[in-house]
């Protein structure tokens, strides 16, 4: 199970995540508490291992823009977490010759009901015909939050949704996940990998090492079947 620990803003978390065995650690660029500039976190990754993923999430619509933070940060891979049309994925591609992970985050709206399923599974039928994108992340949006929520979409509407649209992808399931819920979520959307924020958190943006340990040993415990 591929674990990824979101919202770092300091190198002794970011740190940490890694030691207990994260396989990635996000910085959020986009607005929030926990927004980081890449100047922040150009002082953390030098200091990581080079096994763990540096991730930055961008609302950006701009693969310019988007780029030169990748540059400055040291980042390996980008989480497109704004409208994200495939457009700019291919861009950034272009831009960094195949050599950066893409992760695209399609939002289940908690608020819309049956629309989300139906939302979400044609985004997920778009992204896999485009071919360039490989990983999707799965987060709630909540009103106009859309990420950070701490709040879980309903998981028994897109277990079908998950397993079925976009079989050739890798499923990242994020929002509202905690060290209590967290094998549930594997359990029931058996996806490639689990991400957290606010759910191993003391404050915005300072993780609390308890919850960060209990969570990664129980997704690291948790049966998934996926290959
Ligand atoms: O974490 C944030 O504050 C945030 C704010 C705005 C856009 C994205 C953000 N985080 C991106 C992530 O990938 C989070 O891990 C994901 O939203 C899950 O958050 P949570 O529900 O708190 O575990």
């Amino acid at each position: 199970m591929w674990i990824k620990i979101c919202a770092n803003t300091n190198l002794d978390d970011a740190q940490m995540a890694a030691e207990l065995g994260a396989d990635a650690v996000g910085f959020v660029f986009a607005p929030s508490r926990r927004r980081v500039t890449a100047k922040d976190v150009a002082q953390i990754t030098p200091h990581l291992p080079t096994n763990v993923e540096r991730i930055g999430v961008f609302d950006s619509l701009y693969a310019e823009e988007i780029a030169a933070s990748v540059r400055e940060a040291g980042l390996t891979a980008v989480q497109l977490h704004g409208g994200g049309e495939l457009v700019l994925a291919r861009r950034l591609n272009d831009l960094f010759e195949g050599k950066i992970g893409i992760i695209q985050t399609v939002h289940w709206s908690v608020d819309a009901g049956e629309e989300s399923a139906k939302a979400v599974r044609q985004r997920l039928n778009a992204i896999q015909a485009g071919a360039v994108i490989e990983r999707v992340l799965i987060d709630s949006k909540v009103g106009q939050a859309t990420g950070g929520t701490g709040v879980s979409f309903d998981w028994a509407a897109a277990r079908e949704v998950l397993q079925s649209g976009g079989s050739r992808l890798k499923m990242i399931v994020a929002g509202g996940l905690r060290p209590d819920n967290v094998a549930k979520a594997i359990s029931e959307l058996n996806p490639w990998g689990v991400d957290v924020a606010s759910g191993v958190e003391k404050g915005p943006g300072r993780k609390d090492p308890e919850k960060l340990r209990t969570f990664i040993q129980n997704a690291q415990a948790a049966k998934s079947t996926h290959v």
